[in-house]
């Protein structure tokens, strides 16, 4: 069994809970209040742009001029693809007047859950940086997948359900599973463990995430 097979194994549950998870029900039905799609916009902007770091970290931890320079062109691509999706979100929501948000008190889990990410790709090797990206990319397709078709009622939410069932980004989610596969046959069973261990971590912050935009989540004090 492939290594990413193996990992999807692993998360089964967590991945299940996010699929039916309210935030995404809610996205999928229409029945999601807009309160909590916008404060998901303002901390999926501040993520967004600290996976595009990870990303181009994982560009200068490549060993091959090939993978730095994919790394490197998904990170612009993250930039670019995300962020103009969330443009027309800010302008439509009034988030924001020129269509970027900023947000310089991200929510706890939103801070956490890029410290994970950033501490594996500036710590491990590019396979660290890939395992901690990779719920990220494929989570999405797969909520993609299953809840293509769903009619929303809402053109928000359709647009977010159809970004992600499209078959550019399925091509996109194979290049990085790929690559997780390729990096594990060549890693000993120590640097496998470990990447496994990141992978599901991310796949737990993922499920989080969309609790932190349902419940609104803030700081305390
Ligand atoms: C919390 C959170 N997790 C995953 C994604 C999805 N995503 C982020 S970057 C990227 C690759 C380039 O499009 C994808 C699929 C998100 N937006 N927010």
């Amino acid at each position: 069994m492939k290594f990413s097979e193996q990992l999807r194994q692993k998360v089964d549950a967590i991945w299940e809970a996010s699929f039916e998870h309210p935030f995404v029900k809610g996205v999928a039905d229409g029945s999601l209040p807009i309160e909590c799609f916008k404060h998901y916009l303002k901390q999926d902007s501040f993520y967004l742009s600290k996976f595009a770091q990870a990303q181009a970290i994982g560009a200068a931890k490549a060993n091959d001029f090939y993978t730095t320079s994919q790394m490197a062109h998904h990170a612009k691509s993250s930039y670019e693809a995300e962020h103009a999706l969330h443009e027309q979100f800010a302008r439509d929501l009034d988030l924001s007047k020129d269509g970027v948000i900023h947000n310089e008190d991200p929510a706890p889990t939103a801070v956490a859950y890029t410290n994970h990410i950033l501490a594996a790709s500036y710590k491990g090797s590019l396979g660290d940086v890939i395992a901690a990206l990779l719920p990220c990319y494929w989570l999405y397709y797969e909520i993609g997948e299953k809840y293509k078709g769903s009619k929303p009622g809402h053109p928000i939410y359709q647009k977010w359900i159809d970004t992600y069932g499209d078959e550019w980004f399925a091509t996109l989610v194979k290049e990085q599973i790929d690559r997780l596969d390729d990096l594990a046959e060549r890693a000993s069973e120590e640097d496998r463990k470990r990447m496994e261990k990141i992978f599901v971590t991310s796949s737990k912050y993922e499920y989080m995430f969309w609790e932190m935009s349902y419940t609104l989540e803030d700081w305390p004090v």
